[in-house]
């Protein structure tokens, strides 16, 4: 029988562990410290989320976490981190999570990051473009790049908050205003067309869609996503219907979720799933595999375009080579021309949005 006293005092410490005081973001941000042993992270790679506790960025930290790769995770956002924090960190698996709180968290919470990924800012609502997005989200991502700039201008950007084809020119223009600029590191994130075309392809041709792999080139908006159905792997023809219903059905794979979300936001647990496939592959390239080849938006010599998404050979220092785009047939190359006027209005948008 062990003396009250001690029972005691070990009851106080579990409820003090289950009821701690009012939660308080530390100067470094960490959740309320811990008893810990452990000498520091695993070794692995650093990554943020800006943006974290959005729609996106909650099933992105989830997914995030699980990666064996992550040896910490930087979970930053203006609200609601430190729930989205205390959550994620649980999970018992090898990230070390911690998690970062407005503005004046920034810093910290870019500080040594080798990547870091940005689904932040407002979403669409039914009848709303992308390019509507812009007025709120051209200042989120230009003030989230100026940290990156300052705090960890090495780290590989994985861009997604739209407009995207006005937000990474934004954040290029304002790492070369910072003299960090380098085009391999700054990826606007178009996985989530790609993993739409290979699924809606996939049920056409009654294949499993992990079999199918679709290359989709240009931008990520309306008619600036060009899927190349003339170039799917494993090879296969398609009847002129088809090709109609399947480029419609993968420009427009975003308005289908924003309208059937009815005004609640637009595409997060496959956009989630999207970054984390794109993420991962960009850590496995760090890691130094070899052959790691995916589809983004970066800036490119493939068109007169100063940035197009085409398929990128990804290494330990970003993008490694920018593919051509390959053979295409008449209806890719009307879609092309298409694809380039509207893209070139929004580059320039998201440029002279810096440069004005
Ligand atoms: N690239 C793509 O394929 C793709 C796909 C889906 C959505 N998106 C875009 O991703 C963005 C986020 O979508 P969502 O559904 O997660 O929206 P959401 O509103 O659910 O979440 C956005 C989060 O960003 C946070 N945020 C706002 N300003 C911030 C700032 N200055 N710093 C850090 N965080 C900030 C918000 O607090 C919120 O938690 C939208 O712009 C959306 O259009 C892109
Ligand atoms: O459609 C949107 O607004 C979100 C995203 O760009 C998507 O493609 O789902």
């Amino acid at each position: 029988m062990q003396p009250t006293s001690e029972v005691n005092q070990r009851l106080a410490r579990i409820s003090a562990h289950l009821h701690p005081p009012s939660f308080q973001m530390g100067e470094t941000s960490g959740l309320r410290p811990a008893i810990c042993r452990a000498k520091g992270a695993a070794p692995g790679f650093k990554v943020a989320i800006l943006g974290a506790a959005g729609g996106i960025g909650q099933p992105l930290a989830l997914l995030m976490k699980m990666n064996p790769l992550v040896s910490v995770l930087h979970l930053y956002d203006v609200v609601n981190t430190p729930g989205v924090t205390a959550d994620v960190s649980h999970m018992d698996t090898g990230a070390v999570v911690r998690g970062f709180l407005g503005p004046q968290q920034l810093e910290n919470a870019l500080t040594g990051m080798n990547l870091v990924i940005i689904p932040a800012g407002v979403p669409r609502k039914p009848g709303m473009t992308r390019d509507d997005l812009f007025k709120i989200n051209a200042g989120i991502v230009k003030s989230l790049s100026e940290g990156i700039a300052k705090c960890c201008p090495n780290a590989i950007v994985n861009l997604i908050s739209n407009p995207v084809n006005s937000t990474v020119p934004i954040a290029a223009e304002v790492f070369k205003k910072a003299g960090t600029f380098d085009p391999k590191r700054l990826l606007g994130v178009t996985m989530l067309d790609v993993v739409r075309a290979n699924t809606f392809v996939a049920e056409v041709i009654g294949l499993d869609p992990r079999e199918v792999d679709v290359p989709v080139v240009g931008g990520h908006a309306g008619v600036t996503i060009l899927p190349l159905l003339s170039q799917v792997k494993p090879p296969c023809s398609f009847t002129p219907k088809e090709i109609d219903y399947l480029t419609d059905r993968i420009q427009n794979g975003g308005t289908e979720v924003v309208e059937a979300k009815a005004g609640t936001g637009s595409a997060t647990l496959s956009m989630a799933y999207a970054a984390v496939k794109f993420a991962d592959t960009c850590l496995r390239a760090l890691r130094g595999d070899s052959g790691v080849v995916a589809c983004a938006f970066v800036a490119s010599e493939v068109t007169e375009l100063p940035f197009f998404a085409s398929k990128v050979r990804l290494g330990r220092t970003g993008v490694e080579e920018v593919y051509p785009l390959g053979p295409l047939n008449e209806y890719e190359r009307a879609g092309l021309e298409k694809a380039k006027k509207e893209l070139a209005a929004s580059i320039e948008k998201g440029v002279s949005f810096i440069r004005k």
